[in-house]
């Protein structure tokens, strides 16, 4: 059973790009790794949370999730290859540049990339930014991802079957307008895996599977007007203006990253009780904004 979402690793052909990016727009800590060719950089008190590897594209290359020990990471990988899923071990290599005791890597139905590890190290020096920025990871997770599946229905049953992720809720939206064929309606279903909403998002498309943003959660509205400000200012547009969603409550914008995929920006997510919980359908994706 997944317990959080740990880590993301990037492919880059703008090592640099991110580097400002990263530093001076996302406001996140740069920090030293094993391989002196990739930045590493931190949001929290984990040791690493964002990797990015200088290569073609720019692409994610695997989504870290966390599970709680050895023997959870043992059982997790019994039930996916009893599933008929493929999974192979990471090496020393991994795991050191990951800062994780121990790591596998499996594919979902649509081919996003993940990979399933157990204790992530801790850097307990003081997480430093220039902006007074306070992220709210720790064991959240880093925020969320949204990947494409042009088989939702494969995807959904991976993530809440084989990995112990649970619905929270779902929105219908034109398949037209992600190049689908008019007058049919596509879901996008939310995924949690602790108390933070939705760790993942599965936005049905006809394409590859791929990420289509991430979501960094602050402390404040300050914090996400200043982050807006700088945006603006990097000439990283903002795509989707201010708003609150429907179901977490979270006010965000959406803004352009280096890569192919936005950055999602916001503050004031409600917390989740699995206990109480039950799965809706959201037919609206803001109370206001998000234009
Ligand atoms: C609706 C919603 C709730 C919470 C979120 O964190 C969140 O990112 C969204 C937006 C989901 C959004 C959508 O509803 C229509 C299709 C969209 C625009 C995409 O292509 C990616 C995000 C998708
Ligand atoms: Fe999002």
């Amino acid at each position: 059973m997944i317990t959080s979402l740990g880590y993301l690793r990037f492919e880059t052909a703008d090592l640099d790009a991110w580097r400002t990016f990263g530093a001076e727009v996302l406001g996140l800590e740069t920090v030293t790794g094993p391989d002196e060719n990739a930045l590493y950089l931190r949001h929290d008190e984990y040791a690493n949370r964002f990797t990015f590897l200088p290569g073609e594209a720019d692409r994610l290359l695997a989504a870290g999730w966390e599970v709680a020990n050895a023997r959870a990471l043992a059982e997790t990988v019994e039930r996916l290859e009893k599933a008929g899923h493929t999974v192979t071990p990471g090496t020393a290599e991994e795991a050191a540049d990951c800062r994780v005791e121990a790591l596998v890597h499996v594919d979902d139905p649509n081919g996003n990339h993940l990979e399933i590890y157990y204790s992530p190290a801790m850097n307990h020096a003081p997480q430093v930014n220039p902006y007074g920025n306070r992220f709210l990871a720790g064991d959240l997770g880093l925020g969320h991802i949204v990947l494409s599946a042009s088989d939702i229905e494969a995807s959904f049953a991976f993530y809440t079957e084989l990995l112990g992720f649970r619905h929270r809720d779902s929105i219908r939206f034109p398949a037209a307008t992600f190049g689908g064929p008019e007058g049919q309606m596509n879901w996008v279903r939310f995924l949690g895996v602790n108390a933070r909403h939705h760790s993942l998002g599965l936005c049905e498309m006809p394409m590859p599977g791929m990420l289509l943003h991430f979501m960094l959660e602050l402390s404040s509205l300050d914090e996400v007007g200043r982050g807006l400000d700088r945006f603006n200012k990097a000439g990283h547009a903002v795509q989707q203006s201010l708003g609150r969603h429907t179901n977490d409550k979270m006010v965000s914008f959406y803004a352009a990253t280096p890569g192919p995929f936005q950055v999602e920006y916001g503050y004031d997510a409600i917390l989740v009780d699995d206990a109480t919980w039950t799965v809706k359908e959201i037919t609206e994706d803001a109370y206001w904004g998000h234009q």
